[in-house]
């Protein structure tokens, strides 16, 4: 296992103590979530589990591969706990989401839950985000009009070739964009007809970051 790959598993080892037994699960997608997703079968926690909301078809697959029922968002209700990974996290724990695709149902997900846990190595940590492209999902009829106004804003906009999200979307990733106003960009990129959702997690950040590494894990807390 990579350095990398090791401090990610750290990273969601460390969140497997916020699973509240009894409790639904919310997970996230990605390399980092599924370190979690295997340490849940590995450390046979998967009777502590109800069920799990998966933000995307991959997570959703893994997740039933071991055992944990998938279920309907619409049937639980809030959830307590939800754990993700970022492409980014800046000091406020705002991040950057969606290099895996599945940022809109991450959102909501985010949103639904009580506690957001986000997992990550610690390359992902950045004063200032925008290093990483900002992914926007977008209505496939409307991919060049967005791009278009997102020209505007002062990036690349660039077509995530052969991506379809789970929603049958695409994903233009928006590259060279300091994001020094996290939240107006949040609301200005939402307010562009045919985005589903920006990979901006500004308005609903993580509530806890843990960050796995070399040195061993920080846990950073809003
Ligand atoms: O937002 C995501 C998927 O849409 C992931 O959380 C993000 O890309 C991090 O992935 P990884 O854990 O593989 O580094």
């Amino acid at each position: 296992m990579s350095p990398q790959d090791l401090a990610k598993r750290q990273a969601a080892e460390a969140a497997l103590a916020y699973i509240e037994p009894g409790e639904v699960l919310g997970v996230g997608t990605g390399s980092t979530v599924n370190h979690f997703i295997d340490l849940i079968a590995e450390k046979r926690l998967v009777a502590d589990i109800k069920g799990a909301v998966s933000s995307s078809n991959a997570s959703s697959e893994r997740l039933k591969q071991i055992g944990v029922p998938v279920l309907d968002l619409n049937q639980t209700g809030e959830l307590s706990i939800y754990v993700d990974g970022a492409d980014e996290a800046n000091p406020a724990l705002q991040l950057i989401k969606g290099g895996g695709a599945a940022l809109t149902r991450e959102k909501i997900v985010a949103a639904a839950s009580r506690k957001f846990v986000c997992i990550a190595d610690r390359s992902k940590q950045v004063d200032v985000l925008g290093k990483f492209p900002l992914p926007v999902e977008v209505i496939p009829m409307a991919q060049s009009y967005v791009g278009r106004e997102l020209f505007k804003l002062g990036g690349k906009p660039k077509l995530r070739d052969g991506v379809i999200t789970d929603n049958g979307n695409v994903i233009i990733d928006l590259h060279g964009v300091a994001i020094t106003d996290p939240l107006a960009l949040e609301t200005t990129i939402n307010q562009i007809t045919g985005v589903v959702c920006v990979g901006l997690f500004a308005r609903r950040p993580a509530d806890v970051l843990i960050v796995g590494s070399t040195d061993g894990i920080q846990t950073i807390t809003r």
